[in-house]
């Protein structure tokens, strides 16, 4: 009976205390943080919301949550400074272990000649069908007729078709068509003057006189690229050598703030942004120009959502979002982003932000899927404004600014 017990004890002793530090594992897993963002584990103080400092009358929907379902790690700016209050911070809980290494952005300078390549494959047809038509040994009413057509099909626009033609028609009573070389000597000097090369196509991306930083709100339609702008944006001033800040205040789609923290995390750029969905795009906005302020970084990226609502209620949250952002530092652009793909329709929501966004800059999303370049010159008519950037690829450093020259000579690319 004694020895029963004692074996028994023995045997029992071990499993014991290996059931104890079992359940007290257990526990430990329980209370951590979950491993990563998108765990459904009890993720109250995984991510800070420190109050909002005093003063403010921005309501209380920046509250940060538990990030949803991020694609990606994300990573703490590269400067470390020390986060102000009411601004989103991950947890150092939340960070991986190794951060990955940071992206080098590839340089800005010459970018539309380098993508020129891309640039003429999707805008060829254009221009090798108006020289195709110029080359003609005489111009008949007909082959004139074709030419307008050519430029209409390519989304020039009415106007700015007529004009062209009337310059061509007058160039070539003058001149003649003397040889292929001149004829497209001449086109490229009327395609350049309709796209306007005296514009003002640089970003003010300067801080203001009170070292507040420039702050460029995105705005545009579902899915004309505004969220892949913001972040090759960033990877443009990185290259520049800027320091930035991004607000997710594209608060409607979710998905929307980690495909903004993936892009900012890969070149060391600290995103501001709320989980929750629905949440005050506006108080997010703040909370990014006032974080972007007290880190006294150069410029503050702001992505907005991309409903296409009635007339109202985009004036209504644009609006908010304006008034809110201006409390912290003056609106140092406010780009309009279009996809060149669209056509008309772009043209239409572009008119609609034009009247009430105060729109500042065009960029021109995914013109290397169309072979409708004259889009450039329809929506710089339309709008007032001129293109600043245009996206040529899926790339992450296929933006470029825009440059007349590069463009029409790609237009003009056989
Ligand atoms: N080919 C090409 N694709 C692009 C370009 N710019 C953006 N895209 C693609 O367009 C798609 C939509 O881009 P997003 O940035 O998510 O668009 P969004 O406007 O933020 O969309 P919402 O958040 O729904 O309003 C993505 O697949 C991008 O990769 C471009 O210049 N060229």
């Amino acid at each position: 009976m004694n020895d029963t017990l004692a074996t028994l004890l023995a045997a029992g002793v071990p499993i014991a205390i290996l059931i104890a530090l079992g359940t007290l594992l257990v526990r430990r897993r329980g209370n951590r943080p979950p491993t990563g963002p998108g765990s459904d584990e009890d993720s109250s103080g995984s991510v800070l919301a420190p109050p909002r400092p005093g003063g403010s009358t921005v309501d209380e929907t920046t509250a940060v949550d538990v990030p949803g379902t991020p694609p990606a790690p994300a990573a703490e700016p590269a400067s470390g400074s020390a986060p102000p209050a009411g601004a989103a911070v991950l947890e150092p809980e939340l960070l991986e272990p190794e951060a990955p290494a940071l992206e080098v952005p590839a340089p800005v300078a010459g970018r539309l000649a380098r993508l020129r390549g891309r640039l003429a494959r999707s805008g060829s047809p254009l221009g090798a069908r108006l020289l195709q038509v110029l080359s003609r040994d005489h111009l008949t009413e007909d082959d004139w007729d074709e030419l307008e057509e050519t430029l209409l099909l390519a989304d020039v626009g009415a106007g700015p078709s007529a004009e062209l033609i009337e310059a061509l028609r007058t160039r070539v009573r003058v001149e003649g068509v003397k040889d292929p070389a001149h004829v497209r000597t001449m086109l490229r000097e009327q395609l350049l003057a309709l796209v306007d090369p005296a514009l003002d196509r640089e970003l003010s991306t300067a801080r203001t006189a009170d070292g507040a930083p420039a702050v460029v709100l995105v705005v545009g339609v579902n899915g004309t690229g505004k969220t892949t702008t913001v972040g090759k944006l960033a990877r443009v001033l990185v290259a520049e050598g800027r320091t930035v800040v991004l607000g997710a205040a594209d608060t409607f789609r979710a998905a929307a703030a980690d495909q903004l923290q993936t892009w900012g995390s890969r070149v060391g750029v600290h995103t501001v942004r709320s989980d929750r969905d629905g949440a005050d795009p506006a108080a997010v906005a703040f909370d990014a120009v006032r974080q972007g302020r007290s880190e006294g970084v150069d410029v503050v990226l702001v992505d907005t959502a991309g409903r296409l609502q009635n007339k109202a209620g985009l004036m209504d949250e644009l609006g908010k979002i304006t008034r809110v952002i201006t409390r912290e530092a003056p609106l140092s652009e406010v780009l309009l982003v279009l996809d060149a793909t669209t056509g008309q329709n772009g043209l239409n929501q572009a008119r609609v932000f034009g009247e009430v966004a105060g729109v500042t800059g065009i960029v021109l999303t995914k013109l290397d899927g169309t072979a409708k370049g004259g889009i450039v010159v329809a929506v710089q008519r339309e709008l007032g404004v001129p293109v600043k950037l245009v996206g040529l690829g899926e790339g992450p450093d296929d933006l470029a600014p825009f440059d007349p020259e590069a463009f029409v000579d790609g237009l003009l690319e056989a």
